[in-house]
Parts: structure tokens; sequence; C-alpha cells
């Protein structure tokens, strides 16, 4: 039984009562990625490392964790059955390389864990600092790498019965990898986020689960879906133990907290990107549209202020940042 004693929703209190009430998520993976070399450009994002480089992903999970990061997310954002298959992958290949993403996440807790423990002489000492593996599930939009889980706009004929079919094996290998809970990111609509609550109910899976929404104008979803809408749909769901937003402007945290807040009691968390703008189809970051990693950490106060308790960064943030996050949560 692991931790939480196998109760999905002892998971998360267990978790966040260890850490006094607030925890520490990782930073961007993908752009931590390309900033030690990795070329993303690829339908496969930052799933592409799990063919080509495995251990740079093994590397950034560990930079994290040095940086205070309590939780870790795998690098299956992008990793789908479908889109391995397109590129020549069997059906259990494309399984195993699934499961290959929670492994080099577990695999880097492990070294972690066995460096915290030198100098320590009783080993229980290691048991202060639990880590979370949380295994990545993209939105259907990022399967398609054309920025629409940024729009949201999927086309006419989709119905949740499709996103279902889209999701479902995918779900059930990395419900059974070994990941401790399943991170659900950057759902950019209404029908995703039921498609995801049917597919937790249906599955009778134990292994708990996140929804995370990413917004554009700090009031709905991106779709124009309503947030509040999408986060009760996630408070109704019993296996979800966490609600939030992600990959999403600082400057609109607060507001989106608060939001979220009117109608669950369950666990917020937050993981902002660094505020600058993606151009889709330079395929770039607009680096003059962010904000530093000391103003991000300046808003942390704030966001916990709001009822955030788990909080990290998305997309070009880095271990720099996530320090400085675990400083301000430390004190
Ligand atoms: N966990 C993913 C990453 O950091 C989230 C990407 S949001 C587009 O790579
Ligand atoms: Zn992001």
């Amino acid at each position: 039984m692991g931790f939480g004693g196998g109760d999905p929703e002892a998971l998360m209190r267990d978790f966040l009562r260890e850490h006094g009430g607030c925890a520490v998520i990782d930073g961007g993976l993908a752009t931590e990625l390309e900033a030690n070399g990795a070329d993303l450009n690829d339908p496969l994002w930052s799933a592409k490392c799990l063919i080509s480089s495995p251990h740079l992903i093994r590397k950034v999970h560990l930079d994290y964790l040095e940086a205070g990061a309590n939780i870790i997310i795998t690098s299956s954002y992008q990793a789908t059955i479908q889109g391995f298959e397109s590129r020549g992958f069997s059906a259990e290949e494309s399984e195993a390389l699934l499961q290959k993403s929670a492994e080099i996440a577990c695999e880097a807790r492990d070294i972690f864990y066995k460096g915290c423990s030198k100098g320590f002489e009783n080993h229980n000492e290691t048991k202060k600092h639990t880590v979370l593996v949380a295994a990545s599930i993209g939105s259907y939009g990022a399967y398609l790498a054309d920025g629409s889980e940024y729009s949201g706009e999927y086309s006419k004929e989709m119905t949740l019965e499709k996103l279902k079919n889209f999701h479902r094996r995918r779900v059930e290998v990395l419900a059974e990898s070994g990941a401790d809970l399943i991170a659900f990111e950057t759902i950019p609509n209404k029908l995703e986020a039921q498609a995801y609550a049917e597919l937790l109910e249906e599955n009778n899976t134990r292994t708990p689960a996140w929804f995370s929404f990413n917004s554009k104008d700090g009031i709905n979803v991106v779709s124009g879906d309503s947030l509040i809408e999408c986060a009760s749909i996630a408070d109704s769901c019993k296996k979800v133990v966490a609600i939030g937003i992600n990959c999403t402007p600082p400057r609109f945290i607060q507001g989106l907290i608060l939001s979220i807040r009117k109608v669950t009691k369950k666990p917020i968390l937050i993981y902002p990107n660094s505020g600058e703008r993606y151009d889709a189809e330079k395929k770039e970051w607009v680096t003059s549209t962010g904000v530093t990693d000391e103003d991000f950490v300046s808003y942390v106060r704030v966001w916990c202020e709001a009822g955030a308790c788990l909080i990290g960064g998305c997309c070009r943030t880095t271990p720099n940042t996530i320090r400085g996050i675990s400083k301000v949560l430390q004190k």
C-alpha cells in the first residue's frame, strides 16, 4: 500500500499535511529539456526524448527535485499511443513508452531519495520529503500539435465519446504505471474535462488525478467555456483530488484561484507559465512578453492567500523559479 494508505482522497490530504499544508510542483519540463539541448520541434514534443534521450528527462527531473519540487510531472504530456503509432511503433511499443515516462520519473525520485538519506543515520529522516510522481496527460489538442490546446477549438465532429476513445487506453496504462497520480494538464474545454471525469469513473482505477485548466483571459478556460463549469465537473468527480490552472500567465492566476474556490473545497493547484507568449506559427516563445523569476516568485504569497496549496511552474519556468517558490513556501 502506498502513500495515503491506498485511499485516493487520503493521498493528497496526507501529502499536504506532511508538507505543512503547501507543496511545490516542478517547473516546465519540455522547455527545460530544450534548455538542456533537446530539439523538440516535433509533433511528439517532449515525448520525443522518451525515444531519443531518456537520460536528459531524468536529469531535468533531478534538477527540479534538487531545486525543491515535491511533485514531478512525467514526460508523457504529448505521448500518445496514436502519436507513437504514426511513427511506426506497435501498440505494445507505444504503451511501453508511456510506461517508460513513469519509470524515468520514479528512477529520478529514487536517486534523489538516496542522495537525501546520505548523512542521515536514521533512514526515516527521508520520510520528511515525500515526492509524488504525477503522470502527465495532455489534451487531444496537444496531440494535434497545432496549438489547439491554447484555442480549445476542436473540429465540429468531435464528440464526448470520441475524446473518451482517444484517451481511454492511455489513461489505463498511466494509471497502472507506478505513478502516484494522473495530472490532466492544460485542459482547454469542458468537453475534455467531462471525458476525463467519465473515464476515471468508468475505469475504477484507484489512482487519483488532478484536473488543470488553462486560460488566456483570466476568466474562462481557453475555449471560452466557463471555468466555473469546468471546475464543477472536476469537483463532482471523486477521483479528482486537486483542481487548478497551468500554463497561464502569472497575472491571471489570483482571480482564477478565487473563481475555482467558489465551486470546490478540494486543494487548488497552480503552475503558471513564465507569461511569455507562444508564437504557434514560428513555434517559438516571444521572450519580451514574460516576467522575471523574481516577479514570478513575488506572486507566491498572493496565490497562497487566495487559496492555492500546490504551486509550481509551467512552460519556460526553470529550476531557478522552483528554487524561489520553495524558499517562499518554507518560510
Ligand atoms: N508538463 C508539461 C511540460 O511542462 C506541460 C506543458 S503545458 C503546454 O512540459
Ligand atoms: Zn506549459
